[in-house]
């Protein structure tokens, strides 16, 4: 099965969570909103000034070099309380409201102050350096809506209509263990052919950053009988992550118990690396058996088990941003699957390009730690020379995408 087809069949399984909860706004950064917030005030709440400098109507400053009388000043939060008449102007500062008879404001910079009085040496245009109210948002106004992934800029937004508390939805639960007799705990010696369960606290730190509730489930050995424990365990959750176990081997039983217990989807995909990924259901949850090459765990989570746990949230997957640079060497490949090799990206002045990391192997995890990019290969080419155009797909990615359409 193709990736993208994969993705589809994923995404499209998950239902998303709908219970939410109500949060203080600093605490809603990063979670996706569950309702639609209404702007009860205007923003900005009055016509107010954008410069520093003096407030006057234009028909009293009819051409450069006007004299105007000061009469007061007016601040933000500290409003001039008359109206101002003929032959008069205010001292206003930026965001300060616009007094009753000024129509316009000329900065300071373009004004000479003469004893009471200014002369404005460059007059600007009726309703210049005005903000009018209402501007950002207008009283009634929908700011955000259910599925909007909270953002600094959306607090912020949230924070300007006065939305100190907003409802989100639950995070989703997502269990994780690695499965393999040769793994060992990161602080502990290793006896010959052990190695450190390094997949787990990848995984680990991946949920994390997605703003899931992890639950650590630890190592599970090569065993049915221990795989099915840790199955029955993982049932209530929303979301079932696991590392090996997924390929032909001897010891690989993930998809034995998965049939047993739940049921399997569908398992391998045309990719490398990543091929034996399975997905399928295990009582509440929707499972994924990732392959247990470091790799290719990697790789897979943030193809497939990524946009498929930011639906499960309430959010929407974005879809990947790509764009194509040459690449500095030959890229050796067979047709079949499509690839997925690491890269870094180089901008160098004039030059644009893509290096390939030079240990491709689905075991060297330093390949991912070290590249900023993968590098898409279509399944059907061969090998590609160097300067050719390949796809990039940074790792660096807009993960959340927005439901409604961008505001123009
Ligand atoms: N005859 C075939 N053999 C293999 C095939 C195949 O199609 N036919 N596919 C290969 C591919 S591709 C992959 S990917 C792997 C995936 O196998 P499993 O998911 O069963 O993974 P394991 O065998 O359990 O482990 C593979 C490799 O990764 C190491 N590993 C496992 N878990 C961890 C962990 N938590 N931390 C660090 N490293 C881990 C493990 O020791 C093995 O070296 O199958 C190929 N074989
Ligand atoms: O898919 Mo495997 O992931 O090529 O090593």
């Amino acid at each position: 099965m193709p990736l993208a087809e994969a993705r589809a069949r994923i995404v499209a399984a998950i239902s998303p969570i709908t219970e939410t909860q109500t949060l203080a706004l600093p605490e809603a950064l990063h979670r996706v909103l569950a309702e639609t917030v209404t702007a009860g005030v205007d923003v900005p709440g009055a016509d107010n000034a954008s410069m520093d400098g003096f407030g006057f109507a234009a028909a009293q400053a009819p051409a450069d070099g006007a004299r105007l009388r000061v009469v007061g000043e007016a601040l933000a939060g500290h409003p001039f309380p008359a109206r101002v008449g003929a032959g008069e102007c205010v001292r206003i500062m930026t965001g300060a409201v616009v007094p009753a008879g000024v129509d316009t404001v000329v900065m300071q910079e373009n004004t000479r102050t003469e004893g009471d009085d200014v002369v404005i040496e460059h007059v600007p245009a009726r309703g210049d350096n005005i903000r009018p109210a209402g501007e950002d948002l207008t009283r009634g106004d929908a700011v955000l809506g259910p599925g909007h992934y909270l953002r600094p800029a959306d607090i912020a937004v949230l924070a300007s209509v006065g939305a100190h508390r907003v409802a989100v939805y639950r995070r989703p639960r997502v269990a994780f263990f690695s499965t393999g007799d040769e793994l060992r705990p990161i602080d502990g010696p290793l006896a010959p052919g052990e190695i450190y369960d390094s997949n787990r606290h990848g995984l680990a730190a991946v949920l994390a950053e997605l703003g899931m509730e992890g639950v650590d489930l630890g190592v599970v050995g090569d065993s049915r009988a221990a795989l099915a424990a840790a199955f029955d365990r993982a049932m209530t959750v929303d979301a079932v992550v696991t590392s090996g176990g997924v390929s032909v081997g001897a010891a690989d039983f993930v998809l034995d118990v998965l049939a047993d217990r739940g049921s399997v989807d569908f398992w391998r995909v045309a990719i490398k690396p990543g091929k034996p990924l399975a997905f399928g259901t295990l009582g509440d949850a929707r499972f994924f058996g990732l392959p247990g090459n470091p790799v290719s765990t990697a790789v897979t989570f943030v193809q497939l088990v990524r946009p498929a746990l930011v639906r499960l949230a309430g959010g929407t997957p974005a879809a990947p941003v790509r764009f194509t640079l040459p690449t500095r060497t030959d890229l050796r490949k067979k047709p079949g699957r499509e690839h997925y090799l690491r890269g870094c990206m180089a901008f160098d002045g004039a030059v644009s390009e893509v290096v390939a990391v030079d240990h491709q192997g689905s075991g060297v995890m330093r390949s991912m730690s070290r590249a900023d990019c993968f590098i898409v290969l279509p399944a059907d080419c061969g090998d590609v020379a160097a300067g050719t155009p390949v796809t990039v797909e940074p790792m660096a990615q807009p993960v959340w995408g927005q439901p409604a359409p961008p505001i123009a």
